[in-house]
């Protein structure tokens, strides 16, 4: 039987194996609200110009720790944008020297920024060799970019059309389909017992497609890949709270101003690092599977990624409803904070 009595719960300190930090005035809004919790990131390159090389990976850690509050414990983890013209060279450098821990591979077109991303999967053949042969993971936007393909099926087109080519091309290579939205997605996870895992968002264990299209059109939950319709949802919940070491962490918290968030054309992206933890644990809480919260967020990830989990713990306490900002301020205008819909009880506490 599930404890239902459960009121505190200690876990590892979490990581965040999928994040966007920015740069510039939203780097230094955003970093807090992310170290407060988490000991380590990966750090997604996209950027305008993107990290794409060893010396952008390392100039952009030099800027994101520039921006660290005075009393954090966090490490980055860089990350490099695949492109056509990427050097395996560069890559392995990177590796080697601790600059990168992944490549990120988003199809040319599929997301924010993701313009000089890849088109023909067979030009980043070699970098994807050479990857396997050092044993660096590659993270995936896992979308095709086809307008013939219905938003909603694109994340399952590309398993068919794109993942399952590469990985049988490509064995060896260790691949991260980020962000994971179907039940397709978690069934091809599942049944893939080597070299493959998944990252789960704290918005896609919470809202389906209805949050963003019933009853008026809701832009602040709008992000990429779309929200699925409720089984799926359902299915990303079984899978978080499972245990299995294959489901882990990836807030995707996807900072947009409000500006660009609510505008004729609006762009996709969920801000959910101030609070995701406490969103989790009432999704955990909710399912009765609060013990398997640190599996999710604190242990299989650090086993995909073959570090060690963080060394110290949070501390998580139920009590009277949480209060967060509904946004934060930055140089560049307010920020909206992800809205669960329900109230959360649960709060890390020192
Ligand atoms: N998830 C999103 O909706 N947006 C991300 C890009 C991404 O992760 O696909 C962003 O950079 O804003
Ligand atoms: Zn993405
Ligand atoms: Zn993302």
């Amino acid at each position: 039987m599930p404890d239902r009595d459960l009121t505190e719960l200690t876990i590892r300190r979490p990581d965040d194996w999928h994040l966007h930090l920015r740069d510039g005035a939203m780097l230094r809004a955003v970093l807090p609200e992310t170290t407060r919790h988490f000991g380590r990131a990966i750090v997604m390159p996209n950027l305008v110009p993107p990290v794409v090389t060893a010396r952008d990976a390392t100039a952009y850690r030099t800027r994101i720790m520039g921006a660290m509050p005075a009393d954090a414990q966090f490490t980055p983890l860089m990350t490099l944008y695949l492109t056509e013209d990427t050097d395996p060279d560069d890559v392995a450098r990177a590796h080697a020297e601790g600059i990168a821990t992944a490549v990120k591979l988003y199809p040319a077109g599929a997301t924010t920024n993701s313009a000089s991303g890849v088109r023909d999967f067979d030009k980043v053949r070699p970098v994807l060799d050479r990857m396997a042969e050092i044993g660096m993971p590659l993270c995936v936007h896992g979308e095709v970019t086809d307008s013939a393909v219905d938003i909603f099926d694109r994340e399952a087109v590309f398993i068919d059309k794109v993942l399952k080519p590469i990985r049988k091309k490509n064995p060896d290579l260790r691949i991260i389909m980020e962000h994971v939205t179907t039940e397709d997605a978690v069934d091809y996870v599942r049944d893939t017992p080597k070299n493959l895992a998944a990252t789960i968002t704290t918005h896609h264990l919470i809202i389906n497609r209805n949050h963003i299209l019933a009853g008026g059109i809701r832009p602040h939950y709008y992000c990429l890949p779309v929200a699925k319709r409720e089984k799926h949802r359902v299915a990303l919940v079984q899978a978080a709270v499972s245990g299995d070491v294959r489901f882990f962490l990836g807030t995707d918290s996807a900072p947009h101003t409000d500006a660009r968030k609510l505008q004729e054309c609006g762009c996709a992206g969920v801000f959910s690092a101030p609070n995701t933890m406490s969103c989790l644990a009432e999704v955990f809480d909710a399912a009765g599977k609060l013990p398997k919260l640190e599996a999710f967020a604190s242990l299989n990830g650090p086993a995909f990624y073959r570090l060690p989990p963080n060394a110290d713990t949070i501390t998580l306490r139920k009590g009277d409803p949480v209060t967060y900002p509904d946004h934060i301020a930055t140089d560049d205008g307010p920020v909206t904070v992800f809205d669960p819909g329900f109230p959360l009880h649960w709060r890390v506490v020192d």
